[in-house]
């Protein structure tokens, strides 16, 4: 599918959101949000604190199912699949379109069985030993762990920690990978290495990250969405997109006001 929604028409679509509205119970927390995901690169969201970045980045692998008043209009597709559909299995989104969290959050299991987690739960009967190997070198984490994989993953440094929950991730083969906000819990030098790696999985993988740092997604995505908040007559707050194109773009040459005085650090 080639998209209309994002400027680069030679990239092909990964995921779509068509006039998507979230509400929490009887409120309005995601506004009439359409954007295509481009596969193969990395897409940041940004914007401030309550404009509704992690609840639209949870619409596409269907983590907002498991929050009980959570309500979601419009359409959510992934490579042309509407993951909403009556037939869409959860589980099998979840598997194509895997999380990273704020915080790394391995299983109290040795550092081999965390990767293997998801491999064992699908049944997979192959070379685990192999898979682990290559899911943590793509998580430039192998020479740091390959002596130890049999000691807990909670034994880890926490910017390790966050490698290893994204060799879980990789493990599993998924196409897309959601990020949400997951340098925010490390240490500068750690973030870093996240960067590095998000750079480098990008070959394998289209990549989402919501991030609050906006150097961070002026180096890691190719393309960034603004969001921001707005308010009804009421005073009812909910999040919009206000402006979505090539980072470089919206970096250098917002063509919104509200674009220009966030990226500048006049609100938020
Ligand atoms: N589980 C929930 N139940 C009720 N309201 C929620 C829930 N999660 C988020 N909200 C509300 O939805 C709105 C958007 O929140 P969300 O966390 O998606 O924003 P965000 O832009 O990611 O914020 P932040 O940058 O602070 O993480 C906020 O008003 C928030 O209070």
């Amino acid at each position: 599918m080639i998209s209309d929604l994002y400027p680069d028409t030679a990239t092909e679509t990964a995921l779509r959101a068509k006039n998507v509205n979230v509400y929490y119970g009887k409120t309005l927390a995601v506004r009439d949000v359409s954007l295509d995901i481009p596969k193969h690169r990395v897409t940041a969201f940004i914007g401030p604190s309550g404009c509704g970045k992690s609840t639209l980045l949870r619409c596409f692998n269907r983590l907002n199912d498991l929050i009980p008043n959570a309500r979601i209009q419009g359409k959510l597709t992934y490579q042309g699949v509407d993951l909403y559909a009556r037939n869409t299995d959860p589980v099998a989104v979840r598997h194509r379109i895997g999380m990273v969290f704020q915080k790394p959050n391995p299983f109290p299991k040795s550092i081999f069985d965390n990767v293997a987690f998801g491999l064992r739960l699908n049944g997979y009967t192959g070379n685990l030993d192999q898979i682990v190997e290559t899911s943590l070198r793509s998580a430039a984490l192998w020479n740091e762990v390959k002596d130890k994989l049999h000691q807990s993953g909670l034994s880890l440094s926490g910017g390790q920690q966050q490698r290893l929950c994204i060799a879980r991730t990789i493990a599993v083969e998924p196409d897309v990978i959601l990020m949400d906000e997951p340098c925010s819990a490390l240490d500068p030098i750690s973030a870093l290495w996240i960067e590095k790696l998000i750079h480098e999985l990008k070959q394998r993988f289209t990549i989402v990250i919501v991030t609050h740092n906006m150097q961070q997604a002026s180096r890691v995505s190719d393309y960034t969405a603004f969001f921001n908040v707005e308010s009804t007559a009421k005073g009812d707050r909910y999040g919009t997109l206000v402006e979505y194109n090539h980072t470089q773009t919206i970096f250098n040459l917002p063509k919104q006001q509200a674009t220009q005085e966030y990226i500048s650090g006049r609100f938020g």
